[in-house]
């Protein structure tokens, strides 16, 4: 039987996303709280999220989750109740993690939406399990949270979005399939952010890269047909004068069109599920304006519920537990890379967060 011991929980943690148009005003305050986004960009936002009638997809897709990880924990024998917590809507983590106090849960490990380093993407989800911890009422003791590493290279995630890019080419008609150009997407972040990410800097952007020509790779192989590939970025915001990283997709699209680019798939590969950003950023926005540009594109699915992704969530579990027990353990990864740390190093991600 695995053995999850020293945890007697599993947490996931995620980023939160409003339900209502009541919500999204309140949300949107959370997630800006002290970070300087213009206002005029907010009432963008606002717009994307009232598009789909006040609601994001983001919490039903990690209720799907959970109750896809709950159905592979009970047939392979891993015996632990899951919890979940969002840094900026309900469930808010802090009640979460009350709750947890409440329940006698001494030590639980931590599954975050979110699969590379940076301080957008790992060091403030860090910061939000720790206050947390510090928020839990008196009279109860607060249970130990650890977070698993980034996953971004984890076959079992690799494997989920090479099958989401394999359906999308599939979907492309025949006579541009073996000419489309793979372009992975994921979420723009300040250069500043992006300098200090991992502990010696840039690894959010390298990690991208990795994992972007690992699954490059991967489909050359499966389709014997081998296609140019590049990283682009989406859902920028902050102040016109701070750099962030670029080409945006959008942006990239217009050139890709003078070069004559016979197709696109666009793989939201920096996303685990297909939230507010995938189903605006790239379904609306991005496939508009290919579109317009009589470019024929795809968006591949991201990782989502995919059951290879379950999988590497009870792997990474899995493999936590052994480390904590004090035991060998081998840590899966593809690319060049190699694992990302379990624990982060003081000063790893920080700054870039101002
Ligand atoms: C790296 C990264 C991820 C991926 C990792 C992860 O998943 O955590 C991510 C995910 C998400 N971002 C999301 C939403 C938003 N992000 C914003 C703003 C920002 N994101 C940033 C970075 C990231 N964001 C940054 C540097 C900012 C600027 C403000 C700041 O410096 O902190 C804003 C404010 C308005 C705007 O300016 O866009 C919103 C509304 C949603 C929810 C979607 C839904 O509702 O379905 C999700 C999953
Ligand atoms: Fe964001």
């Amino acid at each position: 039987m695995p053995n999850p011991d020293p945890y007697d929980a599993l947490l996931l943690l995620s980023f939160g996303g409003p339900e209502k148009p009541e919500d999204v005003v309140p949300f949107l305050e959370n997630v800006t709280r002290g970070r300087g986004i213009p206002r005029e960009r907010l009432e963008e936002v606002g717009q994307h999220y009232y598009l789909f009638g006040g609601k994001s997809p983001i919490n039903d897709q990690n209720e799907a989750l959970i109750a896809a990880i709950e159905a592979d924990f009970a047939a392979n024998g891993v015996d632990l109740p899951v919890y979940w917590g969002n840094r900026n809507w309900e469930p808010y983590l802090t009640d979460t993690v009350a709750r947890m106090a409440a329940d006698g849960v001494r030590r639980a490990v931590c599954v975050v939406t979110s699969a590379y380093s940076s301080w957008s993407s790992c060091r403030q989800y860090l910061d939000n399990l720790a206050a947390a911890t510090d928020a839990v009422p008196e009279g109860h003791l607060a249970p130990r949270l650890d977070k698993v590493r980034p996953y971004y290279n984890h076959p079992g995630f690799v494997d989920a979005v090479v099958d989401g890019a394999a359906a999308a080419l599939d979907d492309l008609p025949d006579e541009v399939r073996d000419a489309a150009r793979l372009v992975f997407v994921t979420h723009s972040i300040p250069d500043a952010m992006n300098d200090d990410s991992g502990p010696d800097g840039g690894a959010y952007l390298a990690q991208h890269l990795d994992v972007a020509d690992a699954v490059a790779a991967r489909l050359r192989e499966t389709t014997q047909v081998a296609r140019p590939h590049e990283l682009v970025f989406c859902s920028r915001s902050g102040s016109p004068r701070t750099p962030w990283l670029e080409p945006d997709v959008n942006d990239r699209l217009e050139e890709l069109a003078r070069e004559g680019v016979a197709a696109v798939v666009l793989i939201p590969v920096g996303f685990v599920s297909d939230h507010m950003e995938v189903v605006y950023d790239l379904d609306t926005e991005a496939l508009a304006t290919a579109d317009r540009l009589g470019i024929p594109a795809r968006r591949a699915a991201s990782a989502g519920t995919h059951p290879r992704f379950v999988e590497a969530i009870r792997d990474l579990v899995l493999e936590r537990a052994a480390a904590e027990r004090g035991e060998p353990v081998e840590r899966a990864a593809v690319g060049s890379r190699g694992p990302v740390h379990d624990c982060c190093p003081t000063g790893c991600c920080l700054g870039g967060g101002r």
